[in-house]
């Protein structure tokens, strides 16, 4: 990199937003309630479409691969989103079916970070969402190919950026309960802590 590239991009500001005082130990008990309030709290401070995120997945020789789509519905399941079968995505998943997502609001100085397992939604959903779209995308693409997925988290973490740099990390992550060999309702483990000046 050349000394004029470094000193371009030391000259773009970061974190420029305004970060919202939060108290850690107040978050709800499972991520998806602390995420429609922070997706909600992000509309309120108009961050321009929060719904927009990075969706990172891996393909068959393990090269990771992403880009940005919209979330079409977040509930107890995970976190939704749709494309065409057929794209890169969706053979990446039908391959592979790890994924995460990456929401950065700067307005706020939040992001928010989901990993797990995707799994392809019932047909009717697909095509539901599939029908939701404007009569013009709906017209580009092969209803048959048209998939929603859901993400299913196993780790869900709230980065809310400070002005002291001491950055507060809230992380959620899966209890896997197993009784008698069978998976029952699975609850959430949530930890928050500081980062170092960073
Ligand atoms: C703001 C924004 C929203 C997008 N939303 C979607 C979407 O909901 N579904 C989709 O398939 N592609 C969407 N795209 C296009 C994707 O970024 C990507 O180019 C496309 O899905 C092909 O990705 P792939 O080759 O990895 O499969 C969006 C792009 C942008 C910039």
């Amino acid at each position: 990199m050349t000394d004029a590239v470094r000193g371009f991009l030391k000259s773009i500001p970061a974190m420029t937003g305004v970060a919202p005082d939060i108290d850690p130990e107040a978050f709800p008990d499972d991520p998806v309630t602390a995420f429609l309030q922070w997706l909600r709290a992000a509309v309120d401070a108009e961050v321009p479409e929060p719904h927009v995120v990075n969706l990172s997945t891996v393909d068959v020789d393990g090269v990771p691969d992403a880009r940005p789509l919209v979330v079409k519905d977040v509930d107890e399941r995970g976190w939704a989103f749709s494309s065409t079968k057929s794209s890169r995505k969706g053979s990446q998943l039908t391959d592979r079916s790890a994924a995460a997502m990456t929401f950065w609001w700067p307005a706020q100085v939040r992001a928010v970070r989901i990993r797990g397992e995707v799994v392809e939604a019932a047909r009717a959903e697909s095509l539901q969402d599939l029908s939701s779209r404007a009569p013009q995308a709906q017209a580009s693409v092969d209803s048959a190919d048209w998939t929603l997925w859901w993400l299913q988290p196993d780790r869900v973490e709230f980065w809310q950026g400070s002005p002291d740099r001491h950055h507060h990390r809230i992380i959620y992550t899966r209890d896997q309960q197993t009784e008698h060999g069978q998976q029952s309702q699975s609850a959430w483990t949530r930890h928050a802590h500081r980062t170092e000046v960073s």
